[in-house]
Order: structure tokens, then sequence, then C-alpha cells
């Protein structure tokens, strides 16, 4: 399929990776491996299915065998398909509702994530160093507090034209590192990730499962169904780095464009944009050259970075903020919904995974 195709919610992946020039680096569509969109799967030996192998469900599942369950994710994307991929992926509450719950999540997903930045290279998570341009920390909610290190700067502190800016020391993921990372720390567990489409969850009842975690993103828009899931397209660019190791955002609720910039191995990520109900997969060459040039308003010598290539996702966003509730199917067995998690997943991930877990219980 061309970038540029649209897809439906229920119609594919919400991502699109491009080389340098625009060219897709890889088909967005891709069937299910049997061939056919929610083919039968053979009974198993498992009483968890959690489809959905983004971040999400990915830590879900870990989270899940690690407590004796034997779990199956099912994913109609390989990891690497996934919005989770594109994902910048800076540890910060950005975009995500409810409030009163998306702090205690995120604190514990720090923490976990503080612990695995003792090995990058395995983990694809480190701990860096930046700046929060135009946030002032009294804006922010309790959570804050509990942030070692994150502290408020003077005016002349500040890159750029922003009067205000914050500090912080905080987890940076490399996605397709990480990702990888989850499937071996699940499979490890005794778990295993298969390629498989879901046009109805009670597939996954029918195939023997006591118990179903929904991690669809994007895709619970058709599938539960809930029409209050809307996407939020973000466009990055990739350039080789220039020498900076340090990351930096400035985010204006108020506009689609977003100023940021997070050094991953290999590569400098630019970002951004956050356009509500926009699901272009392909890269917007305009787009491009607005987000290098803002980005190079702080680091001039971004403007000359070679380009390497392009990455397009669709934030899963839902009106009310994160369903993350269990409900009771009349045959007994329990769906527990974890959706909707807005510009935020990687940051809420764990302490999501920790909600699951409780609410998955003895059942
Ligand atoms: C440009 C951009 C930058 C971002 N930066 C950050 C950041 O810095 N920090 C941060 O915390 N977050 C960031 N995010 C947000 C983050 O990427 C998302 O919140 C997160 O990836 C959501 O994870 P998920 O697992 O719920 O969804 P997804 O990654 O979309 O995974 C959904 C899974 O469900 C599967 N699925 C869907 N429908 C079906 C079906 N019918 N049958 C079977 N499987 C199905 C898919 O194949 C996939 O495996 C960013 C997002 C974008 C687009």
């Amino acid at each position: 399929m061309a970038g540029g195709e649209v897809l439906g919610d229920e119609g594919g992946s919400h991502q699109g990776e491009f080389y340098g020039d625009g060219r897709p680096a890889r088909p967005v569509r891709r069937p299910c491996p049997d061939g056919r969109a929610g083919g039968t799967v053979p009974a198993m030996d498992s009483d968890v299915i959690v489809v959905g192998g983004g971040v999400v469900g990915l830590t879900a599942a870990v989270r899940l065998a690690e407590r004796g369950r034997r779990v199956r994710v099912w994913s109609r994307d390989e990891a690497g398909a996934t919005t989770s991929a594109v994902a910048g992926a800076l540890w910060w509450p950005y975009r995500i509702e409810p409030e009163a719950e998306v702090g205690d999540w995120s604190l514990a997903t720090l923490r976990v994530y503080e612990g695995l930045a003792a090995d990058p290279a395995a983990t694809g998570v480190r701990l860096v160093p930046g700046v929060h341009a135009d946030t002032a920390l009294d804006t922010l909610g309790a959570w804050a507090k509990e942030v070692e290190g994150l502290r408020q700067l003077a005016p002349h502190e500040v890159p750029g034209p922003y009067q205000a800016g914050l500090a912080a020391r905080l987890p940076l993921v490399d996605m397709p590192v990480h990702l990888a990372w989850l499937r071996g720390r699940l499979e490890a567990a005794g778990g295993s990730v298969e390629r498989h489409v879901v046009t109805d969850l009670g597939e996954a009842f029918a195939a023997g499962a006591r118990v179903v975690v929904n991690c669809t993103g994007l895709g619970a828009r058709g599938l539960v169904p809930d029409a209050g899931m809307r996407a939020v397209r973000g466009q990055l660019v990739l350039v080789e780095n220039p020498g900076v190791d340090t990351w930096f955002t400035a985010a204006d609720g108020a506009s689609a464009e977003t100023t940021y910039f997070f050094p991953q191995p290999g590569r400098l990520i630019l970002g951004g944009t956050a356009e509500e109900d926009d699901e272009r997969l392909s890269p917007d060459p305009a787009v491009t050259a607005g987000i290098i040039a803002r980005c190079a308003r702080i680091r001039p010598e971004i403007a000359d970075a070679r380009v390497l290539g392009h990455r397009v996702g669709l934030r899963p966003a839902r009106a009310g903020g994160v369903r993350l509730e269990a409900e009771r199917r009349p045959d007994g067995g329990l769906l527990v919904h974890d959706y909707g998690h807005g510009g935020a997943g990687v940051t809420v991930a764990w302490g999501c995974a920790d909600r699951v877990a409780e609410l998955v219980g003895d059942a």
C-alpha cells in the first residue's frame, strides 16, 4: 500500500515509517499471517489473552505472566509497526487524562524505568537531562513533587525565545529496542506473541481465555466499539545527530505545532505535531520543513543535519481519558479494558499494567 493511503480505525496499523526521501520504508497495511482478517486460532494453553502488542499490551502481558498467568498476546501488527514504535519517547504525562490517576500511573512507571536505565543497551531506557520550555512547576500536579531533580529554570537559562522552563533528568526510551526487550521478557516468563487480527473480542474467550485484556489503542474505536476514541496525528523527522546530547520540548497546548528533539542512539528525533482527527499516515513535506526550522531555532546545527527518515503515528486519544476498568461478561469471562493513552502511553505503561493485574486478580 502507498504510504499516503488513509486507514480507517479497524483497517490497519496506526503508524507510517518512511525513508529520508519520503518513500514508505515498509508496507503500512499487513495481512494476518494466515492471510485472513480475524482468522481462527487453534485452542491454546493460556488463560489470559492480551489483545494488542504495543507498549501498553506488552507491559500488561509481562506483569500478568510474571504473576504466574499463562499469557498470550494477539496483535494485528508486528511491534515495529505500532504507534508505540513511533513514540520519541520521553517519560512525561502529555495529552493524557484523567489527571487524578495519571500522576500515580506515571510515577509507578518512572520507578520501573529508573531501574531499567541500569542496562540501556538491553532495555532501550536511558536517563537523559533536558529542558521543558514554557512550563512552570506550579502548574503541574502533585506528581511533579516526586520527580527527583525537577527544577524551575531562571529565564536566562531557558534556550530559545521562552521565558520559563523546567530542567529534569528523565527516562528517554528507544522504543524499537524497548518493545523487543518487553517481548523477550514476556517470553522468558512463559508468554507468547502472535500476529492475529481480532474482529470481535469474544473471539478470545471462544479460544479458551478466562480473561481478555483489551489493549488495542485506536483499534478500540471499532472493536469495542468506542466512539470517544480520536486520532491525534504526530509527525517526526529523524536526522543524523549533529552533537545534541540533551532533550528539549516546547509544547503549545493551543497549537498543533510543537517543538522537540530527543537524542536516541544513531539518530536525533525531531518533532512534532499534534493534529486532532487527522489520520494521514504519510509525512507532509511542509510539516517536515516546519519541524526542522522550529528545532533549528533552539539548536542551529539541526538546520543542516542529514535527514534519515520520517515517522507518522496516530495517538490513541479518548474523550474522558484512559479506559482502565473490568467488565464481567454474561458467560463469566472477565474483560479488562486498557486503552486510550493519548500522548503518554509510554509514560504510564507500568502503572496501568499494575492496575490491570489488580483487576484481573485471581479471575
Ligand atoms: C509522534 C508520537 C510521539 C509520541 N511520543 C510519546 C512520548 O514521548 N512519550 C509517551 O509516553 N508517549 C508518546 N506517544 C504516545 C504513545 O505512542 C501512545 O500513547 C502509545 O504508543 C499507546 O500504546 P498502545 O499500546 O495503547 O497502542 P499501540 O501502540 O497503537 O498498540 C495497539 C496494539 O493493538 C493492536 N490492535 C489494534 N486493533 C487490533 C485488532 N482488531 N486485532 C488485533 N490487534 C489489534 C495493534 O496491532 C497494536 O499491537 C507518542 C505518540 C506519537 C504518535
